[in-house]
């Protein structure tokens, strides 16, 4: 069985972070190993509390999994502050970590920061080179380019400015804005339109942790980069068609709904 290691926060409502990354990589049938960034106290409303791991507790956590049950991708999220990325980047690189993919994740859903401003460089020149994927959204790819996008032709421009100055692939999602579903794909210097079909359902939170998450988990299936994302985006279509409505705000995904349901 492949193995897959998520690096990011918990989210006690379930719907995103390491608990959405766990839920995808089960149904993406890999197994899960998880690296606690952060705690949060948040649900479908808003983010209400944030508790840090420690860079000494974190380093800790990594080196227990690299240590006895190397994962075959990484997967990383919610890292909010300098020393956190720092041991990351020092942990990944120790132990050779590969299959990388880094959802840059600064604001949630609900509107709450969840990078400290002063670690937004530190991720860029840290993290962002490890890479085997980065996934921004556009709000996201607009900070790390500096440009505003407001349409598909911005999208690519974002896209070629962040393929030339990272080695790896960049993801710009669409989502609820720009593009709708449609995604671009920058790959050694190509870029591929990875169309899907939008889907009309508000509960939206946590669709980017789930989205890499998938991807994380096909990279380690062996599974390219493109046919990785097509692979991802079908799985996560297939959560939001699901319709699953629970919780007062922007509610969570049915991350299990292409497990059978057997009567142990
Ligand atoms: N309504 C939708 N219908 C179909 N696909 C969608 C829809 N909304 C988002 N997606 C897809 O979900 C994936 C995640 O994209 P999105 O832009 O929502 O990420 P994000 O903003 O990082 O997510 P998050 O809400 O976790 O911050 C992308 O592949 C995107 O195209
Ligand atoms: C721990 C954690 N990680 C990531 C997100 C982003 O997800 P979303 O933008 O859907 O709120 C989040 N809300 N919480």
């Amino acid at each position: 069985m492949k193995c897959v290691l998520t690096i990011a926060g918990s989210d006690c409502s379930g719907g995103a972070g390491i608990q959405a990354d766990i839920k995808t990589m089960e149904a993406n049938g890999v197994y899960a190993m998880s690296a606690v960034t952060a705690l949060t106290a948040q649900n479908t409303t808003g983010v209400y509390g944030i508790m840090e791991s420690t860079p000494e507790f974190l380093e800790s956590q990594l080196n227990c999994v690299f240590s006895d049950i190397f994962p075959d991708a990484v997967k990383i999220g919610m890292v909010s502050s300098v020393p956190l990325i720092q041991v990351i980047g020092d942990s990944l690189t120790k132990w050779k970590a590969s299959n990388i993919v880094v959802d840059p994740v600064m604001v949630s859903t609900s509107g709450s920061r969840l990078l400290k401003e002063d670690a937004q460089a530190a991720l860029m020149e840290r993290l962002l080179p490890l890479a085997s994927v980065i996934t921004p959204n556009i709000p996201e790819a607009e900070v790390l380019t500096g440009m505003s996008i407001v349409s598909e032709e911005q999208m690519e421009e974002a896209a070629c400015r962040l393929g030339e100055l990272y080695p790896g692939a960049v993801l710009i999602k669409g989502g609820h804005q720009v593009s709708d579903a449609n995604d671009l794909l920058y790959d050694q210097g190509k870029l591929v339109w990875l169309r899907g079909e939008r889907i009309d359902n508000s509960n939206t939170h946590g669709t980017g942790c789930t989205l890499s998450s998938a991807i994380a988990s096909n990279l380690a299936k062996g599974f390219s980069m493109e046919e990785s994302i097509r692979r991802a985006k079908a799985y996560i279509s297939g959560a939001l068609r699901a319709g699953l409505d629970l919780g007062k705000g922007s509610g969570p995904m049915d991350h299990g709904y292409a497990i059978p349901d057997t009567d142990f």
